[in-house]
């Protein structure tokens, strides 16, 4: 198999097989692999340093991996071994967005224009990379029509399209988060990897980021997320996968992953015989929640 090549499709979108990473002396992830399925919403868990960032730099083309396979499966079919592709080629051809930990918005620029710069491959391809083509092709001008109509969409999605003329900068932290959201969403993607979506928000910020994400879930788009936030991770994941020094320690439902005692163990940082008591402090938090 070679990238684009198609295949028979199936319900797996992402699968990562034996990865490694090393930089220098530290083998930050070690024969790693997990399956994320198509249409479902996996996380990605473990403590700090476990290795979580680095799998999806490897999966989103900034790091070369040292060793091992990932192979995106589009809807079509269509397959892509993200470890091979140029990382620009990554969000274009294997149509994998990403966000990152950090806000990387145009702060200056209207929530608008955000969700139309994120679409400026589309409107340069319609206008034939021709100033005339900017000017007076029809196909350019259905495009730009297309990119707002999407824009307002995504912005009605995550309850923003009353902002749509305010700079991004002047949003509040939750809002800004979704609008980030709703740029990778605005580039067409199979697979979106988000990077703690959830790290500072506020409860109520928590639960519209929550909505947005099952929407975007529910739509048909696959989700991978890391996150530190336990409460986002029960609620709305479907599968989760747990690294620990670059490992996999455990891999199932919230629920299978939750009272797996390596999981209690290695995440909470709790010694054997302090295991009974969290497992009953963890089930008695998720009774409360449900
Ligand atoms: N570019 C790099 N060069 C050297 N070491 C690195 C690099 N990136 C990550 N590491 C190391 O690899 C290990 C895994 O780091 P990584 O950031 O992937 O963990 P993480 O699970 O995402 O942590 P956190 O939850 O704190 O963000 C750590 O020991 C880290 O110091």
């Amino acid at each position: 198999m070679t990238s684009g090549n198609t295949t028979m499709s199936n319900d797996t979108i992402l699968k990562v097989e034996h990865l490694s990473m090393r930089f220098g002396g530290l083998m930050a992830i070690n024969d790693f692999s997990f399956e994320a399925k198509r249409g479902e919403i996996t996380a990605l868990i473990g403590p700090n340093g476990a290795g979580k960032t680095t799998v999806f730099n490897c999966i989103t083309g900034f790091y070369r991996p040292t060793m091992g396979m990932i192979t995106l499966t589009q809807k079509s079919g269509e397959q892509f071994l993200l470890e091979r592709l140029p990382d620009f080629e990554i969000p274009k051809k294997a149509k994998v967005a990403r966000t990152f930990q950090n806000i990387r918005l145009f702060s200056g620029l209207t929530v608008l224009e955000n969700l139309l710069v994120a679409q400026h491959n589309a409107l340069m391809k319609a206008s034939g990379y021709t100033v005339l083509g900017l000017l007076g092709l029809p196909a350019y001008k259905k495009a730009a029509g297309e990119a707002i109509e999407k824009a307002r969409y995504w912005l009605e999605k995550a309850d923003l399209i009353d902002r749509a003329d305010d700079p991004a900068g002047d949003l509040p932290y939750g809002a800004q988060r979704r609008l980030e959201i709703c740029r990778a969403m605005c580039t067409g993607p199979e697979l979106l990897c988000l990077d703690e979506p959830a790290a500072g928000l506020n409860p109520k910020e928590s639960l519209a980021l929550n909505t947005l994400l099952r929407s975007i879930r529910d739509e048909g788009t696959s989700l991978l997320l890391i996150e530190h936030d336990m409460s986002v991770v029960m609620q709305i994941s479907d599968h989760v996968v747990v690294l620990e020094y670059g490992q996999k320690i455990s891999d199932g439902t919230p629920d299978h992953v939750k009272n797996d005692p390596k999981v209690i163990a290695a995440y909470l940082g709790v010694e054997d015989e302090e295991l009974d008591e969290v497992i009953h402090e963890v089930e008695a938090i998720a009774g409360g929640e449900a």
